[in-house]
């Protein structure tokens, strides 16, 4: 920033670039709603006052905030790139996201973390990274890439590198694993904040992780656990997003003295739901509908993430901040009008004013690496008629571990029963590596007829397959493969749909509209040809199949997963 300028233009003895009249500037140092002119200058704010501009906007009575922050995004869970994301998320007033680029680092290491640093240079969406510290997720299943301390430290000096991200293997950080603290290490060396992923963690364990470095935490489900954490000096993320939705059962623990502490993100959520209900300005909107005043909730997703990951000049309207400025028909509907970022207008009446095609690398494409699969590599000897079942529940990433009765033909291979709702599921290794193949029984999953795939399997995203026929298992799987990743939905033989997911497997180089578009006239295929179970999500739901952190029971190439226990498991019960 050139100082004289802003001086001269800061007293008045030159013009503002853009000065806002007739605003309620939301003030979220005070709590207040100020009415008067904002003006800015050279893309920062010089403050409020009787200034002159070069350009002169009346909002008419409009409503001033800071940009929103998002605390923790996946971004390739929107199934999208960086460029279109942005286009997505800016017109909804996200105008800075805290990204943690975990998934295409597992599929494809460092250069997965370079292309989405590369892939998100110069948009008007500030993306700012924490490095992975969980990849592989677990040691029981294979990724496409293993990040130690010294891969990540490679990292740790880009501008728009922040932290560590969420440390999900909290088990391992609690019993003093040497290579989990090294990654610690690194973050704590270079002051940087470190991202948590702690459900359920409590008591001594909790003064352990927390003490150790971990300054957040976004997997709250309860306002005891919210406390837990905040009484310890945690910042919590309250999450709203497709998979996790936890707003509602948390923004009461949110009291004016731990209200510094608190922030919103919306860790994963998919361009449909985007697109119908917003970013981080559904979770400014839902949190005032629950009662929260508006400018607490501001407060939440602009100065509090600010401060959290030491944004310095962001998240408020101050003299020197950066000019992030969305512009609100009011306090109830949180309806974005317009966007400025750093004094530029990027979006307005909710579409993005720019336009940035997608930049994809050759690290990061043609990443799905597996043999043909056949009918027979889904053929599951039984050696009794019991089975540990994946139930799934609905709207929910945990699973049961349920027991049940399956029916075997006259070779003791398991056999479908028309009456009985359980179904095949396999994991399959698509990195180039093993090509291993877990194989295991779902219920209330409710496909009939055919099968579906994807290669979106958190956090190692293996091919994920669910069917009651072997063929159609082997056809949905080979499809989305020669896609170089995907979505897939086979129905009595035929492939009967496909999203091409060709960056990682996990994200389309089409505009949101266009994925959205696809991915509900795969549901409906879901849903209305096979017959799938309204009550979960088909493609979110297979999507955490595989993630060996989520109880109650799982499946990974490796093979049945009992989270509780933390061990492998037999799918026959003898
Ligand atoms: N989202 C995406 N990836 C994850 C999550 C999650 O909630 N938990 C562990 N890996
Ligand atoms: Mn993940």
């Amino acid at each position: 920033m050139d100082l004289k300028n802003f001086i001269d233009a800061a007293v008045g003895r030159k013009k503002a670039d853009i000065v806002f009249r007739n605003g309620k500037i939301i003030n979220v140092f005070t709590g207040e709603i100020i009415e008067n002119t904002l003006a800015v200058k050279d893309g920062k704010i010089l403050g409020y006052g009787a200034y002159e501009g070069v350009v002169e906007i009346d909002v008419k009575g409009a409503y001033l905030s800071p940009g929103f922050i998002d605390a923790h995004v996946h971004i390739e869970s929107s199934l999208t790139t960086p460029e279109h994301f942005a286009s997505l998320v800016v017109p909804r007033g996200t105008t800075t996201v805290v990204a943690d680029p975990h998934e295409i680092a597992n599929v494809a290491g460092l250069e997965g973390i370079r292309y989405m640093l590369d892939a998100s240079e110069g948009l008007p969406l500030e993306c700012l990274f924490m490095l992975p510290s969980c990849v592989p997720a677990t040691p029981f299943e294979n990724s496409g890439a293993k990040l130690s301390a010294s891969d990540l430290v490679k990292l740790a000096g880009e501008p728009r590198v922040l932290g560590l991200g969420e440390m999900m293997d909290y088990p391992s950080l609690i019993e003093g694993d040497p290579a989990v603290l090294e990654k610690m290490q690194m973050a704590l060396d270079r002051n940087m904040p470190i991202d948590g992923h702690a459900p359920m963690v409590d008591r001594k364990e909790l003064n352990a992780y927390i003490g150790a470095g971990v300054g957040t935490d976004h997997e709250c489900s309860t306002p005891e656990e919210m406390r837990s954490r905040l009484r310890r000096g945690m910042y919590v993320l309250i999450r709203e997003g497709s998979a996790a939705r936890n707003l509602k059962n948390l923004i009461h623990g949110v009291k004016l003295y731990n209200l510094r502490r608190c922030a919103f993100c919306t860790d994963d959520k998919q361009p449909e739901d985007i697109l119908k209900d917003g970013h981080i300005n559904y979770n400014i909107r839902e949190a005032i509908d629950l009662g929260m005043d508006p400018v607490w909730a501001v407060q939440m997703a602009t100065l509090n993430p600010a401060e959290c990951y030491h944004l310095k000049g962001k998240g408020a309207l101050a003299p020197g901040y950066d000019a992030d400025i969305v512009i609100l028909d009011d306090l109830k509907s949180i309806h974005v009008q317009q966007v400025y970022k750093k004094g530029v207008l990027v979006a307005e009446d909710e579409k993005a004013l720019f336009s940035q095609p997608s930049r994809v690398t050759d690290a990061v494409v043609n990443t799905v690496k597996v043999r043909k699969i056949r009918a027979e590599d889904f053929s599951l000897p039984m050696e009794t008629d019991v089975a540990r079942v994946i139930r799934i529940l609905p709207h929910s990433l945990v699973t049961e571990n349920a027991v049940r009765k399956i029916e075997r033909d006259e070779n003791g291979l398991f056999k479908i029963h028309p009456d009985l709702d359980i179904l095949k599921i396999a994991v399959i290794e698509r990195h180039g590596g093993k090509g291993t193949i877990g194989l295991g029984l779902v219920e209330n999953y409710r496909l009939k007829g055919g099968a579906i795939a994807s290669s979106i399997g958190h956090d190692s995203h293996n091919l994920i397959v669910v069917g009651d026929r072997d063929e159609d298992m082997a056809l949905a799987v080979n499809s989305l493969a020669a896609s170089g990743g995907g979505i897939s939905v086979v129905a009595n033989g035929e492939l009967v749909g496909l999203l091409p997911l060709p960056i990682g497997g996990l994200m389309s180089d089409k505009p949101a509209e266009e994925v959205s578009a696809s991915l509900k006239d795969l549901l409906n295929t879901a849903v209305h040809t096979l017959g799938v179970n309204k009550e979960v999500d088909p493609f979110m739901t297979l999507a955490f199949m595989a993630l060996p952190v989520i109880p109650e029971l799982k499946l990974t190439d490796e093979g049945l997963f009992d989270v509780l226990k933390f061990e492998f498991v037999d799918l026959c019960i003898k």
